[in-house]
């Protein structure tokens, strides 16, 4: 199917009247994105907030009358006389098969791939984690996810639980599972991200040995691992809770972290955990260490 798209330059406090008025002149769906490349800290559960210049995109069918939709945005008292807007004919493709066309296999150190569920598997004998990451973040092809990855492909997991601290679609705790670990315990704070790790839990056939929670119904136990790939922000509020999950002498690896913001992290951490050098990739980096007795 033919598809138009109207972007439009929004800000904090006008993109939701955006999003709804696209909404109500037939648009397929709304995204929204950040015009500046500006990280938004992790918002309170409940809230929405988006960036101070935020692009709202709104998808139509080729033939929809896009002047109907510019007047309709035009009514709303911040946007009559300065709405800002670009329509694009988009290129008649299905979308949904040209992400799943650029996904493919991808190997973590030695050992390690992860493969699109779709696609065969190159190396039978390699460690190999297959996966489909639905609605949640986390195929691998991302520099933080990449990070963790490397770390825990270079640790012995053998029996060991690990806990995977905004387990997105469970790429990280299922490869630990898949390279020896007994028990991995995926928290989110989105409930897409623990359905998408039940998921490639049950594709990996380890779901016998994964737990997924919302933080606020996870149980109280600690682990010999910990990976937590959120962004520096979460991680330094959340220190106490994160270290909180994990045994004296476990080891713990954190990413999400932009280059200039890893000596923030490590010197929140260093009274707790031993640390190891920082590693980079591209912008963003890992904080790793063993913690302390
Ligand atoms: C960058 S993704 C990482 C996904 C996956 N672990 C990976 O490495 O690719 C971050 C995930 O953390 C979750 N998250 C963000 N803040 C969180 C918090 N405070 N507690 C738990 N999960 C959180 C997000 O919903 C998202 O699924």
């Amino acid at each position: 199917m033919a598809w138009i798209q109207i972007r439009i330059n929004a800000n904090a406090a006008t993109a939701d009247a955006v999003s709804d008025l696209l909404m109500e002149a037939g648009s397929a769906s709304v995204t929204f994105i950040d015009a500046k490349d500006t990280p938004i800290y992790e918002p309170k559960i409940g809230t929405v907030v988006f960036w101070a210049d935020t692009t709202v995109i709104g998808l139509f069918e080729a033939n929809h009358d896009m002047n109907a939709v510019v007047a309709l945005l035009k009514r709303h008292d911040e946007l009559k006389d300065n709405l800002v807007y670009k329509i694009e004919q988009l290129e008649d493709k299905d979308w949904e098969r040209e992400w799943m066309d650029n996904f493919h296999p991808i190997q973590f150190g030695e050992r390690l791939w992860i493969c699109p569920s779709w696609r065969d598997i190159p190396d039978p004998d390699a460690v190999n984690v297959l996966l489909d990451p639905g609605l949640a973040f986390g195929t691998g092809t991302h520099a933080t996810t990449a990070l963790c990855l490397k770390w825990l492909e270079s640790q012995d997991l053998t029996g060991k639980t690990v806990v995977d601290f905004g387990c997105g679609s469970g790429i990280l705790g299922i490869a630990a599972i898949k390279l020896g670990a007994e028990r991995m315990i995926g928290i989110d704070i989105d409930p897409q991200a623990l359905e998408a790790s039940l998921d490639n839990a049950n594709r990996n056939g380890v779901a016998d040995k994964l737990e997924v929670y919302l933080p606020e119904n996870q149980p109280e136990f600690t682990a010999d691992i910990v990976v937590a790939n959120i962004l520096a922000q979460p991680l330094r509020e959340l220190h106490s809770v994160i270290l909180g999950l994990l045994k004296p002498g476990g080891k713990i690896a954190m990413s999400g972290i932009l280059e200039e913001q890893a000596q923030s992290v490590a010197d929140i951490y260093a009274p707790f955990i031993e640390l190891d050098d920082i590693a980079v990739e591209g912008d963003w980096t890992r904080v790793s260490g063993t913690k302390k007795a």
